[in-house]
């Protein structure tokens, strides 16, 4: 080692040292901290006077919540003790001349005169880390854009509060902390890259927040691992204007949430809702029902299974995700809307406390924006309100007019029988009307109501989508008469077995927040959707609507886009009729997850696409060529997949067996485990985890997954040169880290034959 270097490497010892210490004094002080709090609260318990309890009160919460400051750091400090920081950067910024070293860690710390100890990767200046390059570079702060001069950028190696190793970058170096982590083996979990973010990733991480931002990224770009990223970037950067809670992760399944469950608490972020479409259908349109699985279709639709209905299913699979159902259901709602108040006035008898036209004003205009039935509740109030300012005044005129009659009779006519009887006449008509009047009072409002419709959320549902002649008379010649006929039953036959599909499941959602609004006020502001190629336009609207924000951040590759016979297309559709052009877009091309070996392959694949998307550049990672081999018959893939397991096991962490379908991977179950291998798990969409260990998983169920090592195995199913086989079987070759197999039946894999010998 240079004397340089030596030095070097004594100085950020010594630093390392000191950072570790000062953590644990502030730890330490923090316990303390926490145990005075704990006392002032128990105290101020004590000292509560029921009479004048304001000061207690005052100290009650002031304790809490510097408690809860005090235990936020205490957590991100404990964790920062074995690894404060993984970077320095060394800055002169054009005012002072001063070089200005700042160690980059996964928290913040300061000394009592403010400056930074260890500053958070989040934190505006950081972004020089990730960005620049030696040299001048600029950098976004909140009093705008600054510029200053990157001396140094070193990353460290520090295990246990050890200093291991640190490299410099300079301008031609690679990022050798970028190769050391792909290196790594998988587990079942993602990890943070807090420390390895590269420039095109953390563009995408601080991309502003007021637009929506749809994100399109080849295989392995690290989409989802930025989605988290980003959340913990905003709610840093955004600390005083969103809570965690502000912030939605929706994901595909709960084997996904899983599997993304430890990056945000590990970036220091707890408490974000992470849920699946299904899950939070369920909360909005607030009963239970089943939801047919989604992989039942796409197991029709790949097995190639004859089936005369294949193209009347794709077509109704895709319309029912359309914006066009949205239409329908807005012109079915202005229909109903338009006969929903009670075609008369709000009267006490004969009395119009609020003509039906004012009532039919207020339900129509004034009321315009929020849901039929919420109008319904707030016209409720407001004839309350009004018949309780007239209900005295009108009693009083009653008895005020029939007490004028008496009177006149008491004043012009003489006494006699006839007289007498008139005012009794009278005097029982009054008493008569006014315990009519006041007995219709009191449950005037009440009746009046329930005159507006009274109809359930299915019946909405059923009238729209199982009626013909409504349905037609909202589609007009859009739709032929086999599809009306088709959909219609379609509708029919899930509400009788309760169950739908995700794309119903929107609709009625969406019904829901229109004609009744939900039970439940959402706090999401930011809604993050990863995977977001497999949603429909209607499901993406409906969850605009339904949040009210249009703070999306949407991430997903089109040539992973296997469900693209039901969902999104293209992003234009997305951007141009769900959030009004105002989206901005990004893509991002270099792909980390794979080696350069199995990406070329996986190229060659989607190149037979022809979707015209960018290809995903991998980053200088060798490994081993993929073994591909095809067999004449399937003992002979079985036991080259038998082998390769063997092989293998003993040196990755994860392997999965990818099969095209369910069905295949059940079959190959069996027959490995006749081998001796008998451990293995099938994954299904119903799972919630899978252990490290040898997996085997449908094709399309291990999208967003990845594994050290996969065998790919063509044996009873083909992949064809059709659009969806072609990306199934680019899902399936993207999943591998370091080692690919492709075992198949001679001619099994169509795309293969053509890119090898
Ligand atoms: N900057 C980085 N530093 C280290 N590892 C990275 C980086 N970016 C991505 N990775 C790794 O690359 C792999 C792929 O990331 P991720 O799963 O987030 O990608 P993706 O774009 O969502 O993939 P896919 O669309 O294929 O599911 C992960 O192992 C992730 O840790």
């Amino acid at each position: 080692m240079s004397k340089n270097k030596e030095e070097a490497y004594q100085e950020e010892r010594e630093r390392l040292e000191y950072t570790i210490d000062y953590l644990i004094q502030n730890i330490n002080a923090t316990e303390d901290y926490k145990n005075n709090f704990k006392s002032n609260i128990k105290e101020a318990y004590e000292n509560l006077d029921p009479q004048d309890s304001s000061q207690s009160y005052i100290n009650i919460i002031i304790n809490s919540n510097l408690l809860e400051t005090a235990i936020k750091n205490y957590t991100s400090y404990k964790k920062a003790v074995k690894k404060p920081y993984f970077a320095r950067i060394d800055i002169k910024s054009e005012a002072s001349d001063e070089l200005e070293k700042l160690y980059i860690g996964k928290t913040s710390l300061f000394k009592e005169d403010n400056s930074p100890v260890i500053l958070d990767w989040r934190s505006p200046l950081a972004s020089v880390y990730y960005d620049g390059r030696l040299g001048e570079v600029t950098y976004d702060s909140p009093g705008g854009e600054e510029i200053v001069d990157l001396v140094l950028k070193r990353q460290f190696t520090i295990a246990e509060g050890e200093l291991e190793n640190f490299v410099d970058i300079d301008i031609t170096a690679n990022d050798a902390f970028l190769q050391a982590a792909l290196e790594e083996n998988a587990d079942d979990r993602l990890k943070d890259i807090a420390s390895t973010i590269q420039a095109e990733q953390n563009k995408v991480i601080r991309a502003e927040l007021k637009n929506p931002l749809i994100v399109q990224g080849v295989a392995g770009s690290g989409k989802t691992t930025i989605a988290l990223h980003r959340i913990a970037y905003f709610i840093y950067t955004y600390e005083n204007i969103f809570d965690p809670d502000n912030f939605m992760i929706i994901a595909p399944n709960k084997l996904f949430i899983n599997y993304i469950s430890e990056v945000l608490p590990e970036l220091g972020v707890e408490d974000v809702n992470q849920t699946t479409f299904t899950e939070l259908m369920e909360d909005f349109i607030g009963f239970k029902f089943k939801v047919k699985n989604p992989f039942e279709d796409m197991e029709t639709l790949i097995q190639n299974k004859t089936n005369e209905n294949v193209d009347l299913l794709k077509w109704l699979l895709s319309f029912k995700g359309s914006l066009k159902v949205k239409d329908i259901i807005d012109d079915y709602i202005s229909t109903i809307k338009e006969t929903f108040v009670p075609d008369e006035d709000f009267a006490l008898q004969e009395n119009i406390i609020v003509k039906k036209e004012n009532i039919k004003r207020m339900f129509l205009v004034d009321l315009e924006g929020i849901p039929l039935y919420k109008r319904v509740e707030e016209i409720k109030k407001n004839l309350k309100y009004r018949f309780g300012l007239v209900k005295k005044q009108i009693l009083r005129e009653t008895e005020n007019e029939f007490d004028r009659k008496i009177q006149h009779i008491r004043n012009k006519e003489f006494e006699s029988e006839e007289r007498r009887l008139k005012l009794v006449e009278l005097i029982n008509a009054r008493d008569e009307k006014l315990e009519t009047l006041r007995k219709d009072s009191t449950s005037l409002v009440r009746k009046y109501i329930t005159k507006f419709p009274k109809t359930k959320l299915m019946d909405y549902y059923k009238d729209l989508f199982t009626n013909k002649e409504t349905l037609m008379s909202y589609v007009g010649n859009d739709l032929s008469k086999e599809q009306i006929e088709y959909l219609s039953n379609y509708v029919k036959s899930a509400i009788s077995k309760k169950t739908f599909d995700l794309e119903d499941l929107s609709t009625i959602a969406y019904m829901r927040h229109k004609i009744f609004g939900l039970d439940k006020k959402y706090s999401i502001k930011n809604v993050v959707i990863d995977e977001a190629q497999d949603y429909s336009p209607l499901q993406i609207y409906a969850l605009k609507q339904i949040f009210n924000t249009n703070m999306f951040t949407l991430l997903g590759d089109l040539s992973q886009g296997i469900y693209s016979y039901r969902a999104i297309n293209t992003w234009d559709e997305v951007m141009n009729n769900i959030f009004d052009n105002k989206t901005d877009y990004m893509t991002l091309v270099q792909s980390y997850r794979t080696t350069i070996e199995i990406m070329e392959l996986a190229n060659d694949v989607i190149k037979k696409l022809d979707n015209q998307l960018d290809l995903a550049k991998p980053v200088i990672r060798h490994g081993k060529k993929p073994e591909i081999e095809s067999f004449d018959n399937e003992n002979e893939v079985i036991e080259a997949i038998y082998q390769s397991i063997e092989e293998i096991k003993d040196n990755y962490t994860s392997i999965a067996v990818i099969c095209k379908s369910a069905e295949e991977c059940m079959y190959l179950k069996k027959e490995l485990s006749k081998k001796g291998l008998t451990e293995l798990q099938v994954i299904d969409e119903s799972q919630e985890n899978y252990g490290a260990g040898i997996i085997l998983v449908p094709s399309y169920l291990a999208k967003g997954l990845e594994f050290d090592a996969v065998i790919l195995a063509a044996i009873k199913e083909r992949f064809t040169m059709n659009a969806l086989d072609l990306k199934l079987l680019y899902v399936a070759l993207t999943r591998s880290l370091h080692r690919l197999f492709i075992y198949s039946i001679r001619g099994n894999i169509e795309a293969l034959n053509q890119t090898t010998p």
